[in-house]
């Protein structure tokens, strides 16, 4: 029998609205059934940041090999720094019949739309544009002037937000988390009908 691939989730939204925080509190429950793939930048470590845990630190070097040699699933120029998610983690991890999770931005997200229609999109949303700028001021990780930058770039990213399957509004982690893990589920109950369909279908049934 066939292994089934496994489902790839796509998390994005705009910078500063949770999606980190979103993602460590679903990875840190106990059934969660998904792998999440570590991206590539080459933006410095923040304090407490590790290499190979939060994101693989390249240099710029170092990163431009890696999208010549097309080891990248997806990569975006963010704010001054690059990001991309490694293409071979995620197609092993898929045949192996595992879900893997993608925490990214809304660049790299529509790239795989382009190249992986079949994913899962889940577009974050913050609760207001001054809740944003609170959060984003509040974490205190970047200087006043790339933090301007961030949110000079939410409002395109927040125009996106038609393009995804489903809008999450991130009032309360739990909330937010609550509902990523049921479209999760209910994606998969959806899968699993289609595909009885389809092999009752080849069966002539
Ligand atoms: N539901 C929430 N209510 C209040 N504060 C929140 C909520 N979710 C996240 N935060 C806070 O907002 C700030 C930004 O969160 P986080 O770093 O997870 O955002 P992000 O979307 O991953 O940002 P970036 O895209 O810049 O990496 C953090 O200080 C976090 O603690
Ligand atoms: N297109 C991609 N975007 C990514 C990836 N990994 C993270 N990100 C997003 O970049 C911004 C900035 O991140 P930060 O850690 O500097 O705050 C944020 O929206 C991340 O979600 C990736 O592999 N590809």
């Amino acid at each position: 029998m066939i292994k089934e691939r496994g489902l790839l989730i796509v998390l994005s939204g705009p910078s500063g609205v949770g999606k980190g925080t979103v993602r460590k509190e679903l990875f840190s429950q106990p059934n969660t059934n998904y792998e999440y793939s570590i991206s590539m930048t080459t933006r410095n470590p923040r304090e407490g940041e590790v290499d190979g845990v939060d994101y693989f630190f390249k240099t710029r070097e170092e990163f431009e090999t890696l999208i010549e040699q097309g080891g990248l699933l997806e990569h975006a120029e963010f704010v001054g720094n690059y990001y991309g998610t490694p293409l071979a983690y995620v197609n092993e991890t898929l045949d192996a019949g595992r879900d893997v999770f993608l925490e990214i931005e809304v660049q790299g997200a529509a790239q795989i739309r382009q190249k992986a229609p079949d994913a899962l999109f889940i577009f974050l949303a913050p609760p207001s544009l001054t809740e944003l700028k609170d959060r984003l001021v509040g974490r205190g990780t970047e200087t006043a002037e790339v933090i301007a930058k961030r949110i000079a770039t939410a409002s395109e990213e927040l125009e996106m937000m038609s393009l995804y399957d489903y809008v999450v509004e991130n009032d309360e982690v739990t909330n937010a988390c609550d509902r990523i893990n049921a479209i999760i589920k209910a994606e998969h109950c959806r899968r699993e009908r289609v595909e009885k369909r389809y092999l009752s279908m080849l069966r002539g049934e």
